[in-house]
């Protein structure tokens, strides 16, 4: 079984290296011919705990090949996955003109048996928008399945979730199509959900909206607490301890960001408003979000009125540790409203990259937390990254000009950081001190 994945983004390299490692044979297409030269050269283009190591083997034994060639990958493929980006329009709507490109292309190619996987998060029907296109390019309805196979691995654990994740959805017409990805699937070790189209297209949607919604939930119950001295952290434990709750997703903290909870939050709400269904929940969990990723310029506005001119530091720009992805980060929104303001900023993540240079060329970067926190009026903690939990806190309160740390994802023992000599310090919803202004 020849397999072909479209698309080398996170989540089509992570497919690719997996079905390589276990069936050898496959191509993996990118129309980013930059790319394409850097895996091939064994260069991997997102950072992934294994990735590395994983690209170099299967090289090397000749296992993938990666390629900007997708008419001679799809006529050489029994099996082809489309993993390409689906962003979500200012309207809310989604895009989903590249899995409409990659399939004219695939259209172009089909001269024996096929089957087209739909990997992307997508809109409902649009394995029947795939369908109907290959269909009006003249491609005969016996030489493919269109099956809907969606994705939910995390960044950060993307490897061991896409082979062993808690479970696989697959949307599936045709038994023929139903052999062949039993086949496909059969060395990993995971709950399968045969299902139809429909029915797995929703499932992804409503799984990260439900797990978006924990997040903003605890993240309001976070702001009571801090309001009436109660603890979030012993909130989230008594909670998790329900088996009904279960424990996860309800850290509190600045909110989510990502290249999915945000973009599949809102288009869920799109799609609903298509088949005059409200989803004020979920409208709610967006709305929440906005609000709480600002939440250190509102305590850094109540503590000093005004922040112009003030240096301020960040620690922590990904959005959540283990990856080197920015994409919808909270402290993005955070620089953009203090740079609005006024401030000057200075920022340290040892994943900091070229993309985010771009973003924002005027604020600093530094390459360690001392150097970060010269002369600032305030630290903010964005991302839990390992090393921040061991930071000397006395060291780094000596070199701030105020000692004002905002915790926003609760890393710091309050008594610690009171024992350091910090003269302010906030969490979300895990307690706050202020010793003299
Ligand atoms: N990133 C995640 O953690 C994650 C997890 C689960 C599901 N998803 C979903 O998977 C899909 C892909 O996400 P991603 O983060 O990997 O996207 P991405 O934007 O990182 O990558 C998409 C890749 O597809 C390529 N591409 C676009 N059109 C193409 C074409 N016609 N031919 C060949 N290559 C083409 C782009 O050049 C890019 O490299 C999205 O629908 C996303 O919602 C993402
Ligand atoms: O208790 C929590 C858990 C997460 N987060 C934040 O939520 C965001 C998303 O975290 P996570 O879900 O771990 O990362 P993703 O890699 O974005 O994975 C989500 O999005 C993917 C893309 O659709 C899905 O495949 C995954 O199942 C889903 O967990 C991050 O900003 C986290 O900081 C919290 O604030 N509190």
């Amino acid at each position: 079984m020849k397999i072909c994945v479209v698309g080398a983004g996170y989540v089509g390299l992570v497919a690719a290296l997996s079905f390589a490692k276990y069936k050898n044979d496959v191509i993996c297409v990118d129309k980013d011919i930059k790319k394409v030269k850097q895996l091939n050269k064994g260069i991997p283009t997102i950072y992934e705990e294994g990735l590395e190591p994983l690209l170099n083997k299967c090289l090397k034994k000749k296992y993938i090949l990666f390629t900007d060639n997708i008419n001679k990958a799809i006529s050489l493929s029994d099996v082809i996955m489309i993993a390409v980006g689906t962003p979500t329009k200012p309207d809310w709507s989604v895009d989903i003109s590249q899995v409409v490109d990659a399939s004219v292309e695939i259209s172009k190619e089909i001269d024996k048996y096929k089957v087209i996987i739909i990997k992307s998060t997508v809109p409902v029907g649009t394995h029947e928008v795939v369908e109907n296109l290959l269909l009006k390019n003249g491609v005969d309805r016996n030489n493919f399945d269109v099956v809907s196979n969606p994705e939910f691995l995390r960044e950060g654990r993307a490897l061991n979730d896409f082979l062993h994740g808690d479970r696989m959805v697959i949307g599936c017409k045709s038994e023929k199509a139903q052999k062949v990805m039993d086949e496909l699937y059969s060395p990993f070790k995971t709950k399968i959900i045969n299902t139809n189209p429909p029915t797995a297209e929703l499932i992804k949607y409503a799984s990260n909206a439900l797990l978006a919604t924990k997040i903003s939930f605890i993240n309001e119950m976070a702001n009571l607490c801090s309001k009436v001295d109660a603890n979030i952290d012993t909130l989230s434990y008594g909670l998790g301890l329900d088996s009904r709750i279960s424990p996860e997703f309800l850290r509190a903290g600045i909110g989510y960001g990502g290249s999915c909870f945000p973009k599949d939050t809102k288009a869920l709400v799109n799609i609903g408003e298509k088949y005059g269904c409200e989803f004020n929940i979920i409208r709610s969990t967006i709305k929440v979000n906005e609000n709480q990723r600002l939440k250190p310029v509102e305590i850094l506005l109540d503590h000093y009125n005004k922040i112009e001119g003030k240096t301020i530091s960040l620690l922590g720009l990904t959005f959540k540790p283990g990856t080197d992805d920015i994409r919808d980060a909270p402290s993005l929104f955070i620089i953009d409203e203090l740079l609005q303001m006024g401030a000057r900023i200075r920022c340290y993540d040892p994943m900091v990259s070229e993309e985010i240079k771009s973003l924002f060329p005027n604020i600093t970067y530094c390459d360690s937390i001392e150097d970060t926190v010269r002369d600032s009026y305030c630290t903010i903690i964005c991302t839990e990254l390992d090393e921040f939990f061991k930071m000397d806190l006395e060291s780094i309160a000596k070199k701030m000009k105020k000692r004002v740390l905002i915790d926003g994802r609760n890393m710091i023992d309050i008594e610690e950081a009171r024992k350091s000599g910090f003269s302010y310090y906030y969490s979300i919803g895990n307690g706050s001190f202020e010793n003299n202004k």
